[in-house]
């Protein structure tokens, strides 16, 4: 008898929209699903041995897992993944990738280093610096947090007295800071990636409240058919840039035209894609990954 394959969700709510349609999938796989509350997990190391106990029991071995974590607990996520690769899981993305992913500025290094281009962006610690990454970006100027999703943690400041205001509070709070040079398109393109391949794509418009794009402020996504080769050549080189399978890229037109990454999202929510696509993107991930983790040498990244 073949050995059903146990594939893991890790997801804090069953509830979500994505987390529902992976479990769904892959029961529809044919495989069987794990959900796995991240911090419901207890992670023990004992001399050269790892386990992982969900509740009070060891957790049987998985075949392949699918992190769903979201930015607060980025960094108990990337513990659990470490686990699964160590026990030889397939695991979607990587903690190296996850965690290079959710860092704001090093993920725009990561990409610059692979020749993809990003907006004009400045990070610095001290405010010393602050007036110099004000004057080089321009106004308006756009502040982000280290760490944030779904536009949370991104401003606008008009002015430069606005700017430095804003600036100075989060190097109060953060000890750091990250300021961007203002992109007027007011739309963006999102690019979903898995396994190094573009799979669905959809432009993100900015209600005329705010400048955000990001469907939880307001924006309004349509389906984009026929995505231009040179960002789906751009989006497949920023995911493999990060080590990223699967991937949505942000992608922004500089005033001259030429596509920006904004971000690439190691999460991707499902629920926009799919409503504006019809596509079965649940469906067409857990496919991959059962493939993958079935194949004789499974990607395992560290
Ligand atoms: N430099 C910029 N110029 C103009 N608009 C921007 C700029 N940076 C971000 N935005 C807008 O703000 C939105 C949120 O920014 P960003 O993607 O960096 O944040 P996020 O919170 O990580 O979002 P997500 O949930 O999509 O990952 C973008 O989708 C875009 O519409």
């Amino acid at each position: 008898m073949v050995a059903v394959p146990r594939v893991a969700i890790l997801s804090r709510h069953v509830e979500l929209y994505s987390t529902r349609r992976l479990l769904d999938a892959v029961v529809a796989a044919g495989a069987d699903p794990v959900l796995l509350q991240p911090e419901q997990c207890l992670l023990m190391l004992h001399d050269t041995q790892a386990a992982l106990y969900y509740g009070s029991s060891p957790l049987a071995p998985c075949a392949a897992v699918i992190p769903r974590v979201g930015t607060p607990i980025t960094n108990l996520g990337a513990r659990l993944l470490r686990y699964f690769a160590g026990e030889g899981s397939c695991c979607l993305n990587s903690a190296g990738a996850l965690e290079l992913s959710r860092d704001k500025f090093a993920s725009l290094q990561a990409l610059v280093a692979a020749g993809v281009a990003v907006p004009q962006t400045a990070y610095f610690t001290q405010a010393g610096q602050r007036d110099l990454a004000v004057s080089s970006l321009g106004m308006p100027l756009v502040q982000k947090l280290l760490s944030g999703s779904q536009g949370v943690g991104v401003s606008l400041a008009d002015t430069p007295a606005a700017a430095r205001g804003m600036l100075d509070t989060v190097l109060h709070l953060q000890h750091e800071a990250m300021a961007q040079r203002f992109l007027s398109g007011r739309q963006d393109i999102r690019v979903i990636v898995l396994f190094g391949k573009v799979i669905a794509a959809m432009r993100r418009e900015a209600s005329a409240e705010d400048f955000r794009s990001n469907l939880h402020c307001g924006g309004r996504a349509s389906a984009l058919p026929d995505l231009p080769e040179d960002f789906a050549v751009i989006a497949r080189r920023s995911a493999a840039a990060l080590g990223l399978s699967f991937a949505g890229v942000d992608i922004m037109l500089a005033e001259d035209q030429r596509p920006l990454v904004l971000e690439v999202n190691p999460v991707p929510s499902l629920e926009g894609i799919e409503a504006v696509t019809g596509q079965d993107i649940a469906g067409t991930l857990v496919k991959a990954l059962l493939r993958q983790a079935s194949s004789p040498s499974p990607q395992l990244q560290p």
